[in-house]
């Protein structure tokens, strides 16, 4: 390597060193090192001599010894640093180093001499400049490094993409798993992916292991480019999502993996919305998780899953709440949609909130002066993910088309209002990418690989970006992610398992904002009543019966009413029946302002209908179901008076001939959930609804 005394251009700031700028440039046209002769000859501030010093291309002042950006970790340093603790606590002294003569400032024959230093400090400044000279020592050796891999790098670019570069900066990361190159482009309007595009071959000529990739992307200015190395191959490891379930926000961004640096990719979902593609066994589903365990760490985020697959994405963060020691406990999604019609209830709901938003917050937003309705824990952002969304979007069936038109629409009415959409998709189809909306709204991209390559265009998927190849990715939970403001580059997903999302429910359960009343009146009783026994059975096969007084502390968040899933029955389509009793309830519940209990209106053990297969109870249930609520309806209109076993079964003798005995049941199943409260004793005893039971009513 050949070493110039003149700089090609001005001092440069070196990352890698990291705390000051050095002179050392890779000459333009020779690949090779330029340095500066002093700081004085580059024009520099008198503080920049230290730096020159500390990257070992100079040296430094004798009365203010150079503080080289040592980095604690690395080995060198360690080694090098170690005896400074010792000869700190020791006697000996090291004897002065003189130093090369070019470290020497100012030259000899200057007429600057340092002042005279008091007897007891000299020792002292003796002992800091064998420090600096040792510290020195390491800085060269760094720098050599440095200066090394920029100089391979520059050699690597004119063989590969005919370039010639000057690298001015080379940035090694703390993780050790590679480093950046910060170089300038040859003149003559050179852009930086013409790099880009050669990413495959620079990484083939680097030999670099699998996994491992020289990715380059814009620099600070037109004229620059950052070449991103990665050396070791972290995409093939499992990384478990961090244990941290602290508070996010969709404004600061929803992390949703690890870069090959480790440095997190966040998720910006305030405006854009996202589509994961990813084939069977790559990860999907577990990014899914990873994606749903984001939102719910949020507290601007209400999250509202449509799986036509089962529910089997949205289900584990459901059923926690479902348990018998989730007392109390909201679910970590706030509605899940598992067949078409519900799924069409969602949607429905979701484009009459977006529209009505629209007209109700305009002062709002004017009073904020934006036209993006301000998203906070009170008026929290709907973040829809659509598990296979792309597979609805491509359906040919009428029902397919008629969920992709909503879906479509809202993606399309909704940016601004705060309802936004994740879709996955098992393949980067031309149905989904030829959809000029997805294209243009779901900017937030992610491909998952797992090692296929069948229907795998990354090409399509992220437009612009050359050089990305499924083979760089061949592991499960590991592929690209491109958003707005970070450019499409190999990531991997974190693992996550089905405890951690039992933890995270747990975590967050008193975490999640409240639909905004506006929003809730617009999204109406399909929104209210989305918990319903008749509409979640399904989600409650094989969870115990486990009936708590915690319901409606359950509740707060817009009608949930966990009762009615924690409420063991035979799964069943709902009959017309138990439409009727249904109604029933909604029309009880319009009356008295009340979410009815099913749970609490369950016959008790003695009376639980055989779960048998082929005997249709429904019309059983639904005769219970009306005398139940009827019953509470008594207890309700009773007041803080209260009211009797007896009482309530005279009431319903003739219209449902129930028995004392039967309203005894319920009775002591609304007092263990807390829906009564028992008063008095003996034959005084009677029974209030909490309501007005005495310690709550006002
Ligand atoms: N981020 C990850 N890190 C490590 N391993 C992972 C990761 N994601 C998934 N895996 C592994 O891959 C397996 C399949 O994952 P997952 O079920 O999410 O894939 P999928 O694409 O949804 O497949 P399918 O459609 O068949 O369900 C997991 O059981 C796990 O062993």
């Amino acid at each position: 390597m050949t070493t110039h005394t003149q700089a090609s251009t001005g001092p440069v700031w070196d990352w890698a060193a990291g705390h000051g700028p050095v002179t050392g440039a890779l000459s333009a046209t020779t690949g090779c090192l330029a340095v500066a002769t002093t700081g004085a000859a580059a024009g520099m501030p008198p503080g920049w001599a230290l730096a020159v010093g500390a990257a070992g291309a100079v040296g430094h002042t004798e009365n203010q010894p150079a503080r080289p950006a040592v980095r604690p970790h690395h080995p060198l340093a360690r080694r090098l640093l170690a005896p400074r603790c010792r000869r700190r606590r020791g006697t000996k002294t090291p004897a002065r180093s003189p130093g090369p003569p070019s470290a020497r400032w100012p030259p000899s024959g200057s007429a600057w001499a340092p002042p005279p230093a008091p007897p007891g400090v000299r020792e002292e400044a003796r002992e800091l400049e064998a420090l600096a000279a040792a510290e020195r020592q390491v800085a060269r050796e760094l720098s050599a490094e440095r200066r090394a891999i920029a100089a391979q790098w520059v050699d690597r670019i004119q063989r590969v993409c005919g370039l010639t570069v000057r690298v001015l900066a080379v940035e090694q990361w703390p993780t050790g798993t590679g480093f950046t190159l910060d170089a300038e482009l040859p003149p003559g309007g050179t852009t930086y992916d013409k790099i880009a595009k050669e990413s495959a071959r620079l990484s083939a000529d680097a030999r670099l292991p699998h996994g491992c990739t020289a990715s380059a992307s814009q620099g600070i200015d037109q004229g620059r480019v950052l070449i991103d190395v990665t050396t070791v191959n972290v995409l093939a490891a499992e990384a478990t999502y961090p244990a941290d379930y602290g508070p996010l926000s969709l404004h600061t961004g929803i992390p949703w993996g690890l870069r090959t640096n480790a440095d997190e990719i966040r998720a910006y979902l305030r405006e854009q919305c996202a589509l994961v593609v990813g084939p069977t066994g790559s990860g999907k589903t577990n990014m899914v998780h990873t994606i749903l365990a984001g939102f719910a760490r949020a507290t601007d985020v209400l999250t509202w899953v449509i799986d036509l697959n089962a529910g089997s994405a949205g289900l584990p963060w459901v059923r926690p709440a479902l348990a018998g020691d989730g007392k109390g406990m909201r679910p970590g999604v706030d509605w899940l949609a598992a067949s078409p019609e519900e799924a069409e209830l969602l949607l429905d709901a979701a484009v009459r909130i977006a529209k009505h938003r629209k007209m109700a917050y305009q002062d709002l937003m004017s009073q904020a002066n934006t036209d993006l309705l301000p998203i906070s824990d009170r008026i929290p952002q709907i973040m829809l993910v659509i598990d296979e969304g792309a597979e609805i979007l491509a359906g040919t069936d009428k029902e397919s088309r008629r969920l992709a038109a909503k879906i479509l629409e809202v993606i399309r009415i909704a940016r601004a209002m705060g309802i936004r959409t994740v879709l996955t998709a098992l393949g980067a189809t031309g149905a989904v990418l030829g959809n000029l909306m997805i294209r243009r709204e779901a900017k937030v991209r992610v491909a998952l690989t797992g090692g296929e390559t069948e229907g795998m265009d990354l090409g399509k998927q992220f437009p612009g970006s050359r050089g990305l190849r499924v083979d760089q990715a061949p592991y499960k939970g590991a592929g690209f992610m491109g958003t707005p403001e970070s450019a499409a580059a190999l990531f991997k997903s974190w693992r996550i398992l089905p405890n951690q999302i039992r933890d995270i429910v747990a975590a967050t359960s008193d975490r999640h904002p409240t639909l905004d009343a506006t929003s809730a009146k617009a999204a109406g009783p399909d929104y209210a009543r989305r918990w319903d026994h008749a509409r979640t059975a399904w989600m409650r096969d094989d969870q115990p019966a486990t009936p708590t007084g915690q319901e409606e502390a359950a509740s707060t968040g817009g009608g949930l009413n966990l009762s009615a899933l924690r409420n063991e029955r035979p799964s069943a389509p709902e009959s017309e029946a138990d439409a009727l009793a249904r109604r029933f309830r909604e029309q009880i519940d319009a009356q008295f302002a009340t979410t009815p209990e099913p749970a609490a209106g369950e016959p008790g053990p003695a009376e639980q209908p055989p779960a048998a297969a082929g005997l249709n109870l429904s019309a059983l249930r639904a005769e219970d179901n009306a005398a139940k609520d009827a019953a509470l309806a008594l207890l309700l209109a009773a007041g803080p008076e209260g009211t009797g076993a007896s009482a309530i079964a005279r009431a319903l003798a003739d219209e449902h001939g129930t028995t004392r005995q039967t309203v005894v049941g319920w009775l002591k199943t609304w007092t263990d959930d807390g829906t009564a409260v028992r008063v008095g004793t003996g034959t005084k005893a009677r029974y209030v609804h909490h309501r007005h039971a005495p310690d709550t009513h006002a």
